[in-house]
Order: structure tokens, then sequence, then C-alpha cells
């Protein structure tokens, strides 16, 4: 029996899902750099395991023993705690195979158990958690320094507002990972470039880019979104408030505040069939 995969994404944000109800898959880093492989493998920007949180051995204290557990991992095979488009579309995987009812749920993460509410249009929302402020820091790219503050969403990130607008943030050079403060950031960083737009009927908007740790540039970062809309806020002097993130996969919308921190959006499916023994191997 050959192991079974599912392919979606999250504006954009792609994963290769791998369904593993009894805790048997060994994925191992090599495994994860075969699968997310976009000319050699299935691609994507990370692979999600679909596991019972108590056949988790890190999982963390506090998550929720029973619920399914969201073992992510990104294109270069590094864990990281928590991923906001790909828990959308684990949720809406949950659902769509029969593993959830529709509505309400809780999917476990290394970060906590994340409650999500997958609506019947096939959008998801997330609770992310609370979005904490650690200072100030700067990324540089082309040897040009943006300053930014550190935000934590379970995982870190670096969100630096481009003053220059659209213009110069369109025209970054994000092929190369950005420069960061390695003491600030010893584990690595998500940085978020954005610009504010105008505010239009429904509220203020953001465009946004990301490099994201283990994967480079990709086309959204739900955490990364969170992240760029608590910086935004906090740049006005506000710690809460919702806002329309753009980035170069779509849409979300964010809301943050009293400690908690929600994200919502699309989850699609594009494919689904079995992983060959070679690329497993
Ligand atoms: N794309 C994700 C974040 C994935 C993890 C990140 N690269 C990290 O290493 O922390 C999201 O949608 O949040």
């Amino acid at each position: 029996m050959g192991i079974s995969f599912v392919k979606g994404h999250g504006t954009e944000n792609d994963f290769v899902l791998l369904p593993d109800p009894d805790g048997q898959l060994d994925l191992t880093p090599e495994r994860v750099r075969a699968l997310s492989d976009r000319h050699g493998g299935i691609g994507a920007d990370g692979v999600l395991r679909v596991v019972r949180a108590s056949q988790v051995p890190d999982a963390p204290e506090g998550v929720t023993p029973d619920v399914w557990f969201m073992d992510y991992r990104n294109a270069d095979g590094s864990i990281s705690e928590m991923c906001g488009n790909g828990v959308r579309v684990f949720a809406r995987y949950l659902v769509d195979s029969g593993l959830a009812e529709p509505g309400e749920l809780v999917v476990g993460t290394r970060a906590g158990d994340r409650p999500v509410v997958v609506h019947g249009d096939g959008s998801v929302t997330v609770q992310m958690g609370p979005a904490t402020l650690r200072g100030r820091s700067s990324a540089t790219v082309g040897g040009t320094a943006y300053s930014g503050v550190a935000v934590d969403v379970g995982n870190p990130h670096l969100a630096c507002i481009v003053l220059g607008g659209p213009d110069e943030l369109a025209g970054l050079d994000l092929a190369v990972p950005p420069g960061h403060d390695p003491v600030l950031f010893p584990h690595g960083v998500n940085v978020e470039f954005l610009a504010v737009l105008d505010s239009g009927d429904s509220g203020d908007t953001l465009r946004m880019r990301v490099h994201e740790r283990g994967v480079g540039e990709t086309r959204s970062c739900g955490t990364g979104t969170v992240a760029a809309v608590t910086a935004a806020l906090h740049a006005r002097g506000d710690d809460a408030g919702a806002m329309t993130v753009e980035v170069l996969g779509g849409r979300v919308s964010v809301t943050v505040g009293d400690g908690q921190s929600t994200l919502t959006g699309p989850a699609v499916f594009v494919a689904h069939g079995e992983v060959a023994p070679a690329l497993w191997g």
C-alpha cells in the first residue's frame, strides 16, 4: 500500500498533506525535502503530517491528546511551531475527508491548540493566539536596512514597514534571505515587508511580501500577516484592530487584540495521489 498525499494551498502558500492516522510515517528531513522539491518532487512550501497529537512525542504539553495535530515541516526539512495558512488547509482537509465535523474544531500545533471554524464556503477562520511584540530590530535587503518590530505568533517574525510604499515593496529582491540579528533570532526568523495602502470601505489594507525561514520567498504566510497587522497597528499607536492583507497569492483578513488574533482566508485543494516509492525511499 502506497503513501497517499493531498496537495493544497492557502493563498498560494502550498503544502503536501500526508494523512497518518496510525502515526506510522517516518517523516525524515530528507523525505520532506524530496516531497517539497518543485522539480524532482511534488513541490510545496511545506509538508503537513495529519496525525493524532497523542502520537507526536514532541507535541507540547497542553495540546489536547486526541485532537488532530498539524506536524508542520518547512520545505528545507526544518520544523516550525506554527503555520497559519497550513492550519486553514489542514482543518478543511479534516472536514472534507470526514475526520472532523464541519463547523468548529481544534487543531493541535507545536504552538498549542488552535480553535478553528470551517465555513460553508470553504474559507476558514483560525484563532491564532496572542501576537506578542518582542522589541525593535531591522532586516537588510540589498544593503538597505529596514526597521521593524519582532513579533511572536508562536513562531518568530520581524515585520518591517517599507516607507517607500508599494513601489519600493515590489522592487525588493527577496531571492536572497534578508539579513537579521542572530542574537535576537537565534533560530532564524520569518521576515515580512509591508506597505500600508489607503483605507477602503472595508477598513485598512496592507500589502505584504515575506521571506520565510526554511523556505524562501513565499506567496503568503498566515502567521506573517498577523505579525504585519500587529506591526502596522503598533506603528500608529494601537494594539487592536482589523485589517485586510494583500499577499502575492491573494487576500486574508486579520484581527488583533485582547491577547488573541484571528486569521480568515481560503483553503484550496488541487490534487491527490500516491507518493512514488522511489521518492519516499
Ligand atoms: N507559511 C506559514 C509559516 C510556516 C513556518 C515558517 N516558515 C517558520 O519557519 O516559522 C504560515 O502561513 O504561517
